[in-house]
């Protein structure tokens, strides 16, 4: 029995900004109150793990244990916890649900301030770690999940119980990519039958707004991507054009001028998925006059800015964002499992690697291919 003793693991330790992970053994405490220990069975590696590993976003802090894509079994849980229980099959949760904050209670948002300041400086809400290397040195959490260690713990506002039927080698992209995209389609943006659609980075955030659109119907879906390997996935999830800018432009033709062209004057929705604050502004421009509406949901590093002339809202444009796709995790999870579970939402179609978990760092790798848009690794090899 290991509840109420530290565990001895295997985890990928980010020491150093733009450095491998080190591959070693840590020890995890116990939970404390409200808090839940999760042996990870699978996670996959997203590109915000990637890009704060860069150390391009000045918010990364190190040491810490990356990873926020994961799936598990609940080891052990601390007092007080009544939402999960040990041998409950679990999905992390990067963006919390208290049901009791002020955010929580609006009905306006997913965002949820239970833990939020804490979880940015990568502690637990006690302010401390669970995590420490053999040296003894704390490291920090990540995301409020760290799904890159064989154990985590996370608080119970983090964690939701899902079907023991589903595989956890799959649901582990709800934790965070298929979720985002999809749900910024379907909730953030509300698509409607007939809408048109462009879509900016295919990923699997991009590709999965994509699957929402298609859902709902839009009439029009265009992919941007600068790589032409993603056309063939584009139109696989549901796109009816795809436009590679850095080679399918008339000389001198902007990406925006290309969209509106082709659109009739705008899209009625735009998604930015890459993070690129150039490709935001030119997302913003392509939308209609009077009524397009832009959704920024790419990471930029902490204090890059995002601009435009006010013309462009003054004429009924609309600029808005959404983390993890406006989706509550604890409330509205299972609603994706069961479409899952029902094939009404594809996520087997993302995984396109599989390693062990201590291949790790190949993984990253692939993340940086065009022929990859989810490594998922198996925490047991
Ligand atoms: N708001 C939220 O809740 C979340 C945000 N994110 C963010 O969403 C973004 C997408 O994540 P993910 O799908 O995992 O990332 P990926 O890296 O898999 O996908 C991004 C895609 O955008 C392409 N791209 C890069 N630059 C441009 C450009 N200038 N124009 C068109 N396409 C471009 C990339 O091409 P190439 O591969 O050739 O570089 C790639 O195909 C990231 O910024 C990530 O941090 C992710 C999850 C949640
Ligand atoms: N460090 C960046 C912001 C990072 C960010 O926007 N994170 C996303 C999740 S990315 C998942 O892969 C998010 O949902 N943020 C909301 C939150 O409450 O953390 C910066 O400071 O600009
Ligand atoms: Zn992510
Ligand atoms: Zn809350």
């Amino acid at each position: 029995m290991s509840e109420g003793k530290p565990i001895t693991c295997i985890a990928a330790v980010a020491y150093e900004a733009g450095k491998p992970l080190t591959v070693e053994e840590i020890v995890v405490d116990p939970p404390k109150a409200h808090e839940v220990r999760i042996k990870v069975e699978y996670t996959a590696v997203c590109h915000t793990d990637a890009y704060t590993l860069s150390g391009v976003d000045p918010e990364g802090a190190f040491p810490s244990i990356l990873g926020h894509e994961g799936a598990g079994v609940v080891e052990s849980v601390g007092e007080g916890v009544t939402n999960v229980k040990p041998g409950d099959h679990v999905i992390a949760l990067y963006t919390a649900e208290c049901k009791e904050c002020k955010f929580c209670k609006s009905g306006k948002t997913n965002l949820c301030g239970s833990v939020r300041a804490t979880q940015g400086k990568g502690v637990m809400p006690d302010g401390t770690s669970r995590f420490h290397n053999k040296k003894g040195e704390d490291l920090l959490h990540f995301m409020g999940c760290s799904t890159f260690s064989q154990y985590t713990v996370v608080a119970d506002v983090s964690v939701v119980a899902i079907d023991p039927k589903a595989p956890l080698d799959k649901t582990c992209l709800l934790g965070c990519g298929v979720t985002t995209g999809y749900g910024a389609a379907v909730k953030t943006a509300d698509v409607q039958k007939g809408d048109t659609v462009a879509v900016f980075g295919a990923g699997t955030v991009g590709l999965s707004v994509v699957q929402g659109a298609h859902v709902r119907g839009a009439s029009k879906i265009i992919v941007v991507d600068i790589n032409d390997e993603k056309k063939q996935w584009a139109l696989e999830f549901g796109a009816t054009d795809f436009v590679n800018p850095s080679k399918d432009l008339k000389d001198g033709e902007t990406i925006v001028e290309k969209l509106v062209e082709m659109t009739d004057g705008g899209l009625d929705f735009t998604f930015d998925c890459t993070g690129n604050t150039d490709v935001m502004r030119s997302a913003l421009e392509a939308c209609h006059k009077g009524w397009g509406q832009s959704i920024i949901i790419g990471v930029a590093a902490a204090g890059k800015e995002i601009s435009t002339r006010p013309f462009q809202l003054v004429t009924g444009r609309v600029w808005k964002g959404s983390a993890f796709g406006g989706i509550k995790g604890r409330s509205e999870m299972g609603g994706l499992v069961s479409d899952y579970m029902d094939g009404k939402l594809k996520v087997d179609e993302f995984i396109t690697h599989r390693r062990g978990f201590t291949d790790i760092n190949s993984a990253f790798e692939d993340l940086h291919h065009g022929d990859c848009l989810r490594t998922v690794l198996d925490l047991s090899k």
